[in-house]
């Protein structure tokens, strides 16, 4: 069985790649990183270690790599022979692997499914529908019926990597890898580790609301507190506390929307600020707290929570008008997106950063509170 996948980085190769291994896959992976690509194909081999006591070590086999930049042939050509193609390149990467995706589907006559591995709601069906624009009309329909994009959550904490083996990961033991199995076209992907569910709503809204609104409450609140690493930021206690109290909010309304034992729900959240806490794993804030403006998107992880807590509890949520307004004082030169969010609020103020990174309207209660804790927190800090 062979299997492409997209993004040979950490999720990649700590997650995907090693249960796409396990379950008994050749993977070839397609990325950009030449340096990455040279090595897998020199070695043909990666190791997988956790980050515990037990420091357990998985040697990951049968894998190869493609420069798709260089070699986009290939690319097409392993998606013509693939049973299985994943990807874990990132949202914003998603319209770039499109056009390869789109040529090699055009040249199958066997059925295949798509799986976006990407911390987003409807990854899979963003993919979907930018292969879709790079496909002529009169074929969307053939390939359609022979291709599925089942949505998918990924939940392992996979830190940037400063081995001196440049393909070794260290990732954390804890994962979960949920596909919506309704959306499957032909045989199910036989993989180890993939939790089938019919509707997969529940389970990415529950995921991207706990672990990655968490984590990036830590990033940013621990930004202002100086932290370099969420284990570092979780040791203030005022960042933990605050952390606490958004989760509280995330969790009332995903109870209430989905009706989750709320008992199990409160032990979730512990189990996921545990792994966060995990002192085997160092995870720097700019990782986590990367891309500000995508996690400001009114989709994402902040905003999101936000609108449906006003919507279903009928209050405005303190503490994730607290976390935005933190992302909105993110600024850490390195990174883009935080270089540019800073530059409109100089330029426009926060109140037009607001409107256009979130797209919240001037009128919903949400947007004065997040003005108002976003001066709090300049004049008191977190
Ligand atoms: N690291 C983690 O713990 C987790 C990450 N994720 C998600 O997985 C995705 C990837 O994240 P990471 O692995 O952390 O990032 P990463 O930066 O380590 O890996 C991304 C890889 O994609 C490659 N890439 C970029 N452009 C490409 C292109 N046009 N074609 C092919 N490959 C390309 C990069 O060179 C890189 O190797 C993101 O959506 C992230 O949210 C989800 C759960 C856990
Ligand atoms: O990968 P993103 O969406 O930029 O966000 C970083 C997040 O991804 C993860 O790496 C994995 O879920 C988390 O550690 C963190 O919440």
């Amino acid at each position: 069985m062979l299997a492409v996948h997209f993004g040979a980085g950490n999720i990649g190769r700590g997650f995907i790649g090693s249960l796409l291994y396990q379950s008994g896959y050749e993977t070839c992976f397609v990325d950009v990183n030449s340096e990455i690509v040279d090595l897998i194909n020199e070695k043909g081999e990666y190791r997988v270690v956790l980050a515990d006591e037990s420091h357990e070590e998985l040697v990951v086999k049968n894998v190869r790599a493609v420069n798709s930049a260089a070699n986009p042939e290939q690319v097409i050509e392993a998606i013509v022979q693939a049973d299985l193609v994943t990807a874990a390149v990132g949202p914003n990467i998603l319209p770039h692997i499109a056009g390869l995706v789109a040529e090699g589907l055009r040249k199958r006559t066997k059925p295949v499914n798509v799986i976006a591995c990407e911390n987003m709601v409807g990854g899979s069906t963003l993919l979907k529908e930018k292969v879709m624009e790079k496909t002529p009309e009169a074929e969307r329909e053939a390939i359609l019926a022979r291709t599925g994009f089942p949505d998918a959550a990924v939940d392992r904490i996979v830190p940037n990597q400063s081995n001196e083996d440049k393909l070794m990961v260290v990732v954390e033991p804890f994962y979960e890898w949920a596909v919506e199995e309704t959306k499957i076209v032909g045989e199910k992907p036989a993989v180890e580790g993939i939790t089938w569910v019919p509707d997969l709503k529940p389970y990415i809204e529950r995921k991207l609301f706990t672990v990655n609104t968490g984590h990036a409450v830590a990033a940013y609140f621990g930004w202002q507190a100086g932290a370099k690493t969420i284990d570092e930021a979780l040791q203030n206690d005022t960042i933990k506390q605050a952390l606490e109290a958004t989760l509280k909010e995330t969790g009332r309304f995903l109870v209430e929307k989905y009706r989750f034992d709320a008992a199990e729900h409160d032990q979730y959240i512990a189990k996921i600020i545990g792994r966060f806490a995990n002192p085997h794993i160092t995870d720097d804030i700019p990782r986590v707290g990367r891309a500000p403006i995508r996690k400001l998107g009114g989709d994402d992880r902040l905003v999101s929570p936000a609108k449906q807590y006003e919507q279903l509890i009928g209050e405005t949520p303190a503490y994730l008008a607290k976390s935005i307004a933190a992302a909105l004082l993110y600024d850490y030169a390195q990174d883009p997106e935080a270089v540019e969010v800073q530059g409109e609020i100089g330029q426009n103020g926060v109140e037009s950063a607001i409107k256009k990174f979130t797209q919240l309207n001037e009128a919903n209660p949400l947007f004065a509170e997040i003005v108002k804790q976003y001066e709090l927190i300049q004049e008191n800090g977190i």
